[in-house]
């Protein structure tokens, strides 16, 4: 089996797909794009991606990809994340004036960076291939934000550890395949729908769904691309068991414009 990651070894992704698959043969893909095709095209079998961040929100083009590619969400997983600046060996925290990483994983660092403005934060496209770079290129002055299991694996020094804003932050990856594979323990689903343009539609919808037993533990408005300016919702539900779920499925689909099951799975809490 072959799993597809956005980023290389040592990159979050890559931490997720080993603890759900052990030492499994990687495509690296440098950009989730590319990891969506990989998985479309049956290239590979699955694909890891992350979805979202507790600090830094929803990747929200994400959705549109699994959307667009009629891909099936199959599992999720979260996975805390601690991010440590890394630079070549020898280097202290003074001597550095860029910093390198993915645009998330800057994200999760804000308050750090505010503190040591001469800093100049520079987006890659992901924390594991800063870190190569750094240690092939022998940079000096500058450094990545990677975990630290990047930092051993490029023999990198930790300049500061666990820069992120909050001792708990976490990515939630979703685990992607071509056709869905529904666990009989399946708890969780993801939706995709779009409500009519009349008053109360949504709140309806979700009125149902408390009704039917359905716990919305996300719900996200996403764009559709070929309509500017109109939304659709991406709900997570969590529920007792599928056959509620099968249910509220068909409930629902009357008071929706269009529905669209993106996955139905076994939740992971951390
Ligand atoms: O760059 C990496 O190491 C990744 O796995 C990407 C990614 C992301 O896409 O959010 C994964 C987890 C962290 O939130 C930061 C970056």
């Amino acid at each position: 089996m072959k799993v597809a990651i956005q980023g290389i070894q040592g990159s979050y992704h890559h931490q997720v797909a080993s603890i759900l698959y052990g030492n499994v043969e990687l495509l690296e893909c440098s950009t989730f794009d590319q990891l969506v095709n990989a998985v479309s095209t049956g290239h590979v079998q699955t694909g890891v991606m992350a979805i979202g961040n507790s600090i830094a929100g929803s990747i929200l083009p994400n959705y549109n990809l699994i959307k667009e590619q009629n891909l099936c969400i199959t599992a999720e997983y979260y996975l805390n994340i601690e991010h440590q600046l890394m630079a070549q060996k020898g280097q202290v925290f003074e001597d550095i004036f860029e910093v390198q990483s993915h645009p998330m994983a800057l994200l999760q660092c804000q308050s750090f960076f505010r503190k040591h403005p001469h800093i100049k934060l520079v987006e890659t496209d992901d924390t594991a291939a800063a870190a190569q770079r750094i240690a092939r290129d022998s940079k000096m002055g500058i450094a990545a934000i990677a975990s630290s299991q990047a930092a051993a694996f490029y023999e990198l020094d930790v300049v500061a550890k666990d820069i992120q804003e909050v001792r708990n932050n976490a990515t939630r990856f979703v685990v992607v395949n071509r056709e869905s594979i529904i666990d009989e323990q399946a708890n969780k689903a993801t939706i995709n729908f779009t409500a009519n343009h009349e008053p109360s539609s949504l709140a309806k919808i979700l009125t149902k769904l408390g009704d039917l037993d359905m716990n919305v533990t996300k719900i996200q408005s996403i764009p559709i691309i070929e309509k500017p300016f109109l939304f659709s919702f991406v709900a997570d539900l969590e529920f007792k068991n599928l056959q509620l779920f099968k249910e509220a499925q068909l409930e629902i689909g009357i008071l929706v414009e269009s529905l669209k099951i993106l996955g139905i799975y076994k939740s992971h809490t951390l």
